[in-house]
Order: structure tokens, then C-alpha cells, then sequence
């Protein structure tokens, strides 16, 4: 019988909050109350339980979402491999390069004639998508909407979206999410997803999470608000292509351990008419950061600026932390207020979505560029940078107007890709030379002895 009774919500309406127990129904009455699977779903729709974690995860972690749809997800033809771009991403045997070297590249182009899956790029990653562990990170750039009627999803791992031009329409099981400059997105493994560009070409990066699951980090002392507030996450509300005797011909692409597999259906994947639980996409708008800093002296730690989390199961040590660097007062006397010099057992690879970094101002990290200072790679602020922060006047001053750095922090040693290394040919060869060779000693020999009390600050 033809569904054509029901109205279609608003195509994009979002639920606010992370983490918590959301419900949406796009056809009032399609929840059923107070079970999960009753002999017979209202509405006649199927019941499907989607699992993003082991059933018996602990409760706070528990991850997963019934969904209420048309025909169930198993309804489609055997996969078989994918013709043409066969791969992306991290697969077992993937050739990585740990290099010790300071990188550094140049903006990353936009392909016109890409979509979605093609424009596709891993620059580097460590772990297994086989043993559910690490990270890969991609640069995406495309000119074209996925092919019609084709859906894809990841089963290696949940991936983080930082959008760095353009703006995505992202379609899926769930329902639908708009994601525009300066948000960002994140789809978990498993979800089904088609891709569009309503805007023209866009570009970004990606963070692919084999391992558990992005979290709030946990904010100590700084008490129950500020970083990134659970509210400010959006979650796309229930939305389905509205036919009931649809028999289109649908294409399911999936990634499984890095390699691409295809297989065919004869009904939209996208027909979740209900659906409930703590497994779903959402996005958050990074101006909504609320940024906590040093109002005395001293540069803190730049963990202060985390939005997002993924813990490795060591206490206070992420897999990947995903850290901003947002529109923020600079206040604090008697500092060096740029980044310190740093070594650091975890791996930084950063990225520009816009504008300008403060920590380098020298011109060379530009948007849609990127850098990776791996395990105790020594990096810091240019010599440019040091001499105009050891001499400023240190009145306060709003840093980073109209500029968006981020960093995908890992406690794991990245290896860049051949294509990351060289067929990409934006790293810039002069890293070191230009930012770190002009610095100069001005060591002023042995102070003269003295007590050995220090002095009081105040
Ligand atoms: O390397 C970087 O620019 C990232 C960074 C920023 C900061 O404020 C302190 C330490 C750090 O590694
Ligand atoms: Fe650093």
C-alpha cells in the first residue's frame, strides 16, 4: 500500500545533545512503545538492531540504535570487489613510512572530476583495520556528488570529517545532516551514507577511528561547562525516502579493511522511518567552542582545546584527540605566549580550515595544507616567531580572528603513505631550513652567584 499519507519532515532538523538517548520518528506512530522488537513493528516496518559496541559494553559506552525501516539492511546481492578505485584508507598491509623528519605540505588540490569515494586520499595512519586499532588520516576533495543511488559505509572504523571548503550534504540512515564551513562531522561505522555537494567543490580532512569511539574529554577542574558542551552536538532526525513499492536499483559501496567491495539492492537503503538509541551521526559547529586559557601567565598545554576524544584505554592517553586552535584573547604577562619549543611522545598532525596559525605565522602552513610533528619530532615556533613574541608588547590580544587550526593528537607513531610522502608532491622540502636555521643563540654566559633563594613572583 502507498505510503503517501505521511508529510516529510523538514530535511534538516537536528536533536542537540552528545551521547545521549535520542528517538525520532519520521511517521508519527512508527516507534513502537515501551518494546524493541514486537512480533509485529507498526506500521509493518522491520526491526533492526544496530550494535557499535559488544552487547555487554559497560553502560556509559554502550553504543547502539534500533532502527524501524521499510526492508531490512541484509537485503542486497553478495559483495564482490569494486572496479576501478579499489582501496582507501588503512588496510593490514598497507605500506606506511615512519620518518622522523618534520613535515610539512603545501594545500592539497581540489580534484573536479571526484566524488565522495574517489577523491578519497590516505596521508598516513598507524594500526589495523583487522585488529580494530589506530587511526588513518585522509584528505578529501571532490567536485562531483556521489553517483546516484549509491550508498557507502566504512567497516573499519568511525571517521571524523573536518570540512575545509564547501559545504556537504550528507544523506543518511539516520537522516540528514548539513555540514557548512567550520563544522564538523562524525559518522560512525556501519552507518550508510550518500554524499552531495550543493554548494560545489569541497575539501577536508578526515580522521578514521578504528578503535572505540569519540568522546567529550573529561574537563576536571574546569568543572561541568566550557570546551565543547554536549547540547551544542546535532543529530539528524529520522528521514526516509517516502515510497513504500520503491524498487530502484541502489549500489552499496563498502570499505572492509581497506579494500572497496560492491553489491547491489533493489530498494533505497535509506528507508529508517523510526529509530532510537545512542548510534548515530551528528555535527557540531566549532564557533560554539567555549575557549578556556591562562588569564595569569604561562602557555598551558594545548589540551585545553580538545573537542573530541578517543581514549586508548590508558587513563588520560587518546588514541586521538581532535584539539582546536579558535578565535581566543591571549592575555597572560611575562610569557612567551606562542607554543613553547616541544618534543612529544604523541604524534601532531595538524591542519588549516582557514586563515592564519598563529604559532606560525611565517606563511608556510596555509589552508588545506598540513603538518605532522611525529613521536619527539622537536618542533616550535619559527625563528620570526620567536623574536616577534620574545619582544612584544604584551597587552592583550585576540589571536587567531577569522582562522581555524586544528590537530588530530596520537599516542601512536604515524606513518605517512607513498602518496603522502611523494606522489602528492606537496611536502615542502625547506621545512626545517625556513622555520628552525634563523634561530640564533642569545645565551648572555654565567649569571654572577647570588642567594639562592628565588624570587617572589608577587
Ligand atoms: O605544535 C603545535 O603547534 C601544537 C601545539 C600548540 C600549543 O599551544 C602547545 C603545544 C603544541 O604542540
Ligand atoms: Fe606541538
Amino acid at each position: 500500500m502507498p505510503v503517501t499519507q505521511f508529510t516529510t519532515p523538514e530535511k534538516y532538523t537536528y536533536l542537540n545533545g552528545f551521547g545521549s538517548f535520542h528517538e525520532s520518528e519520521a511517521v508519527a506512530g512508527a516507534l513502537p512503545i515501551g518494546a524493541n522488537s514486537p512480533q509485529k513493528p507498526p506500521l509493518g516496518l522491520y526491526a533492526e538492531k544496530l550494535s557499535g559496541t559488544a552487547f555487554t559494553a559497560p553502560r556509559h559506552e554502550n553504543l547502539q540504535t534500533w532502527l524501524y525501516r521499510i526492508l531490512p539492511a541484509a537485503a542486497h546481492s553478495r559483495f564482490v570487489p569494486l572496479e576501478g578505485k579499489t582501496s582507501y584508507g588503512l588496510a593490514a598491509d598497507t605500506k606506511l613510512n615512519q620518518v622522523p623528519n618534520q613535515l610539512r605540505w603545501n594545500p592539497f588540490d581540489i580534484d573536479q572530476a571526484a566524488d565522495w569515494l574517489s577523491g578519497m586520499q590516505i596521508v598516513g595512519g598507524a594500526g589495523d583495520p583487522t585488529m580494530k586499532q589506530g587511526i588513518a588520516i585522509s584528505i578529501f576533495a571532490a567536485g562531483r556528488n556521489m553517483a546516484e543511488n549509491t550508498a557507502f559505509y566504512s567497516s573499519d572504523g568511525d571517521v571524523l570529517v573536518v570540512l575545509q571548503h564547501g559545504v556537504l550534504d550528507v544523506q543518511t540512515e539516520l537522516g540528514n545532516l548539513l555540514v557548512r564551513p567550520k563544522e564538523i562531522a562524525v559518522i560512525p561505522r556501519g552507518i550508510r551514507y550518500r554524499v552531495t555537494l550543493p554548494e560545489g567543490p569541497v575539501r577536508g580532512y578526515m580522521l578514521e577511528l578504528m578503535q572505540g569511539h569519540f568522546t567529550l574529554p573529561e574537563l576536571g577542574p574546569i568543572g561541568s561547562n566550557c570546551l565543547a558542551n554536549p547540547r551544542d552536538f546535532q543529530v539528524p532526525t529520522a528521514a526516509f525516502n517516502n515510497e513504500a513499492n520503491d524498487e530502484s536499483e541502489w549500489t552499496l559501496v563498502t570499505k572492509f579493511n581497506g579494500s572497496l567491495y560492491v553489491a547491489k539492492q533493489n530498494h533505497t537503503p535509506f528507508d529508517v522511518v523510526a529509530w532510537h538509541g545512542r548510534y548515530y551521526p551528528f555535527k557540531y559547529d566549532l564557533g560554539r567552542f567555549s575557549v578556556i586559557g591562562s588569564i595569569s601567565f604561562d602557555h598551558p598545554d594545548p589540551s585545553i582545546y580538545t573537542v573530541l576524544t578517543a581514549p586508548s584505554g590508558q587513563p588520560g592517553i587518546a588514541v586521538a584527540d581532535f584539539v582546536i586552535f579558535p578565535p581566543r584573547w591571549l592575555v597572560q604577562e611575562d610569557t612567551f605566549r606562542p607554543p613553547w619549543y616541544h618534543r612529544n611522545t604523541m604524534s601532531e598532525f595538524m591542519g588549516l580550515v582557514c586563515g592564519e596559525y598563529d604559532a606560525k605565522a611565517g606563511g608556510g602552513f596555509r589552508p588545506a595544507g598540513a603538518s605532522l610533528h611525529n613521536v619527539m619530532s622537536a618542533h616550535g615556533p619559527d625563528a620570526e616567531t620567536f623574536e616577534k613574541a620574545s619582544n612584544a608588547d604584551l597587552r592583550p590580544q585576540k589571536v587567531g580572528e577569522g582562522s581555524m587550526a586544528f590537530m588530530f593528537e596520537s599516542c601512536l607513531m604515524i606513518g605517512v603513505t607513498d602518496w603522502g610522502l611523494q606522489h602528492c608532491r606537496k611536502v615542502q622540502e625547506e621545512y626545517n631550513k625556513e622555520s628552525w636555521s634563523g634561530l640564533v643563540p642569545h645565551f648572555k654566559g654565567i649569571a654572577p652567584s647570588g642567594s639562592s633563594d628565588r624570587e617572589l613572583r608577587l
